[in-house]
């Protein structure tokens, strides 16, 4: 597909919910005793992912897209289905997550696996710490069948070093497990704002359970207090009072490449609908936003993000990646319009990603005509000639396609005709499957707004 340039950008958009806080909502919400419905949900292929494994565990889910939200119907922490198998694609939210949850069930099959890229993903780390809690995996990698023996708590040894979602795999569920679960972590950790998000998110959910409490088996008088409580507000509200509401916050991940936008296009302003900042927001990810305007590439105000053609020339980047990485491909594919070098560290762990991102995103720019130097934790990208005409390859990666859409939208020749296309990219319905249509909205309006001008 050719990426169309344009003129500087104006606008306001409003960005999709998280994938990474849909999914942690979702399976917290499958866990609670009470209905939840998640507000301004993602509906994207890795959320249909999850809710499609969460209907095959048992669990009612009812989805409106429209109105963008999703009811759970919790079953207090108990696993309906004792047998199911279950297609986590390529979404490792889900893969991690559901390999953790189905754990919660004694005497439980479940059968696994996903898309050719997620078989070499990393899940032994994860499948190694349940194995210690008496499960058993047929395999190290995709695909495996699991069999169950519930969650009995106490100490667990993981290696997270490849991925923190498979900490954040055994701290979803941790809570339900029959007695305190003690996860000690060997190895690095990686992208840790993802494992602070989990946290937090398990401690502030509407439907938290008291920790450590099976209904059935381990009365505890604190939770059946809690729970009392919360019947009698149920009772006392009707049936619809009895469901919880849970807000999920747009993708601060998706923001980068609207942060980036200016940059590219040659100045503009954007407001960013739903990106939610400050001491409550749960998403790392912002540190990308913080990152340009730090370094003075754009200006940044609440959700605004802007970039006048007086601005001194944007320079090129040197910064440590590891706990927003992510973000990465944003930046370095807008690198070859950046004054000077610029240096990304702290991302080895992405090269176990949708793909190896660090060399796919190496060839990608070379392609470009970027020198650029790879090591096996960074990219350096030297600024050279953008050479036009080239088709970037995206690897099943949304980010690839995301990331050189942005990079397309820079109007190389002069002449608002397209120099750069992206294979495949309706990858991005990953995450933001309406992504190409924002940008092209926004393209369009720009265009509109320098008729006028
Ligand atoms: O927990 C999460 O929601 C995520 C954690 C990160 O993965 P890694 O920990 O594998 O880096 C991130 O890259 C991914 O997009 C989402
Ligand atoms: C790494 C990503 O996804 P996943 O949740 O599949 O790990 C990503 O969205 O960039």
């Amino acid at each position: 597909m050719p990426i169309f340039p344009g003129a500087p950008v104006r606008g306001a958009l409003t960005l999709p919910g998280s994938k990474s806080i849909t999914n942690r909502a979702l399976v917290l919400a499958a866990l609670a005793e009470r209905p939840v419905t998640l507000r301004g949900a993602l509906f994207s292929r890795d959320t249909r992912i999850m809710v499609a494994a969460l209907r095959e565990l048992g669990f009612r889910v009812e989805t409106d897209e429209a109105a963008l939200t999703i009811t759970v119907h919790g079953c207090g922490g108990e696993i309906p289905a004792r047998e199911a198998t279950i297609d986590v694609g390529n979404a490792g939210t889900a893969a991690r997550f559901l390999t953790a949850l189905v754990c919660l069930r004694r005497g439980g099959v479940y059968h696994f696996d996903g898309d050719a890229a997620m078989r070499a993903r990393p899940i032994a780390g994860l499948l190694d710490a349940l194995t210690q809690q008496g499960a058993e995996a047929s395999a190290r990698q995709f695909p495996f069948t699991l069999r169950t023996a519930g969650l009995a708590g106490g100490r667990v040894r993981l290696d997270a070093s490849a991925s923190s979602q498979l900490i954040s795999a055994l701290l979803l569920v941790a809570p339900r497990a029959a007695t305190p679960l003690r996860v000690e972590l060997i190895g690095d950790t990686v992208s840790k704002p993802f494992v602070t998000m989990t946290e937090r998110m398990v401690s502030d959910f509407p439907a938290r359970f008291a920790p450590h409490t099976r209904a059935a088996d381990k009365p505890n008088p604190q939770a059946a207090t809690a729970r009392t409580a919360e019947a009698e507000a149920a009772s006392a509200g009707g049936a619809d009072a009895a469901v919880l509401d849970y807000e999920i916050e747009g993708d601060a991940t998706a923001a980068s490449y609207f942060a980036a936008l200016p940059v590219v296009t040659g100045g503009g302003q954007l407001s960013l609908g739903g990106l939610k900042l400050g001491p409550d927001a749960l998403q790392g990810d912002t540190a990308f936003i913080a990152l340009l305007a730090e370094r003075g590439l754009i200006r940044h105000e609440g959700r605004s993000i802007s970039r006048s053609a007086a601005d001194a020339p944007p320079h090129g980047i040197d910064a440590d990646f590891n706990a927003f990485s992510d973000t990465f491909l944003t930046l370095a594919a807008i690198a070859p319009l950046l004054k000077g070098p610029t240096r990304i560290t702290g991302i080895a762990h992405t090269r176990h990603q949708e793909t190896d991102r660090v060399a796919g995103m190496a060839r990608e720019l070379r392609k470009l005509g970027q020198h650029v130097i790879e090591t096996e934790d960074a990219l350096e990208i030297h600024p050279r000639p953008l050479v036009p005409d080239q088709v970037i390859e995206t690897y099943h990666d949304h980010r690839f396609a995301m990331s050189f859409g942005v990079l397309g939208c820079h109007d190389l020749r002069g002449d608002g005709q397209p120099w750069l296309s992206i294979k495949d990219p309706s990858c991005c319905g990953k995450t933001f499957p309406e992504f190409f249509d924002v940008l092209d909205s926004l393209r369009q309006s720009a265009a509109q707004t320098a008729a006028v001008s």
